[in-house]
């Protein structure tokens, strides 16, 4: 597949800066949202940007390594979590409620049947990808499907005049593979880039690094983005790296979560590096490896509240900073409007 993201064209650039540094403040003193009402100024081409008709993805799906001792939680807590997003009782779910942001609920490869479940998305690839210990988790062809189907879900949310997604996940074991991925791209350290996910001790940590050694050493360093994503990635990453890239390419803002989503949006990136300039990073999580991922990006998270939980709900917490630098520009009023001296 191909992704056309445009990279974005300065023309507005300079009347932007302009209508930002007339405003009735300090030149620069709303920092961050400063920033963040340029990119979006820029992305939608216009110096009065709007946020229409919010969402927020989850993607769920099941990873053959989670039987292997990487979690703290067994398997069948995604399915479980699955059923509790559609019975509105997650964090996600107060949170894009709070926010008025419409929360879609993906099946991309959960390993349960949900028989016609109300309000799931149905996009499974399969019941859950093969364990990477000894071999990649999923066929080229999975992989291919999931970035696809990731692309056709964005395009339809598009089509509700929404311009601004965030992506989340629900998957156990889902930090074993993001930590793969951050390997395999950064080539920091692979102790560098596992964490403790849902919560391992010390010794379970150490396991998890011995598993994930040892599946390196049997899989080696794919040479090109689909082969990595397809030896350690899952179908819920894949599909929602192929969501971001869909997004990107027609000019939505896309709302990065934690640890997870990064590691999707990194692959999103080696796919195409322009998809970075339509990226907000909303947290920084507590999960080891974070850090040094949005780092590797040059990323400037907007929040650190000690989250780690995925979900999407980093982007929901994020969501009403955006809206503040979207309101500033177009509500304030500027020097000369108010009568105010400048310097
Ligand atoms: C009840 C529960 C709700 C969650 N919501 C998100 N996660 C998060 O934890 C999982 C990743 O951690 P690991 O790799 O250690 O399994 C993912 O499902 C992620 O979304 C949850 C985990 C649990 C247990
Ligand atoms: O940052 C995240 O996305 C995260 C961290 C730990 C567990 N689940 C998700």
């Amino acid at each position: 597949m191909n992704w056309n993201i445009q990279p974005l064209k300065e023309e507005v650039k300079k009347s932007l800066q302009h209508k930002i540094d007339t405003k009735t403040k300090p030149l620069g003193a709303l920092g961050q949202l400063e920033t963040l009402a340029l990119q979006i100024g820029l992305i939608q081409q216009t110096t009065s940007p709007k946020l229409t008709e919010p969402h927020l993805m989850v993607f769920a799906a099941d990873h053959g390594i989670a039987t292997s001792g990487v979690s703290a939680y067994p398997q069948e807590v995604t399915h479980q979590m699955v059923l509790n997003f559609l019975a509105g009782g997650a964090a996600i779910n107060v949170f894009a409620a709070q926010h008025n942001i419409t929360l879609k609920v993906v099946d991309a490869g959960v390993n349960h049947s949900f028989e016609n479940v109300q309000g799931l998305v149905n996009a499974k690839v399969a019941f859950g990808t093969e364990s990477f210990l000894n071999g990649p988790a999923m066929t080229m062809a999975q992989c291919k499907q999931a970035l696809a189907k990731g692309s056709d879900l964005v395009e339809e949310i598009a089509k509700t005049g929404c311009n601004v997604v965030g992506f989340g996940e629900m998957g156990i074991g889902n930090t074993s593979s993001a930590s793969m991925l951050m390997h395999v791209v950064t080539g920091i350290p692979l102790q560098e880039c596992i964490g403790a996910g849902t919560g391992l001790n010390s010794q379970g940590l150490k396991q998890k690094y011995e598993i994930l050694s040892s599946a390196l050493s049997a899989n080696g360093k794919p040479n090109n983005a689909h082969s990595i994503l397809a030896t350690y990635g899952g179908f819920e990453i894949a599909m929602m790296c192929g969501a971001m890239l869909k997004a990107a390419e027609l000019k939505m803002l896309v709302l990065v979560d934690g640890f997870i989503a990064t590691s999707a949006f990194l692959m999103a990136a080696e796919f195409n590096a322009s998809a970075k300039e339509y990226a907000i990073f909303c947290h920084k999580s507590d999960e080891k490896g974070h850090a040094l991922l949005l780092e590797f990006l040059e990323a400037n998270p907007l929040l650190d509240l000690q989250m780690r939980l995925g979900e999407g709900t980093g982007c929901t917490m994020a969501y009403p900073i955006i809206q503040s630098a979207v309101n500033f520009l177009n509500e304030m009023a500027s020097f000369e409007s108010a009568g105010v001296s400048d310097k």
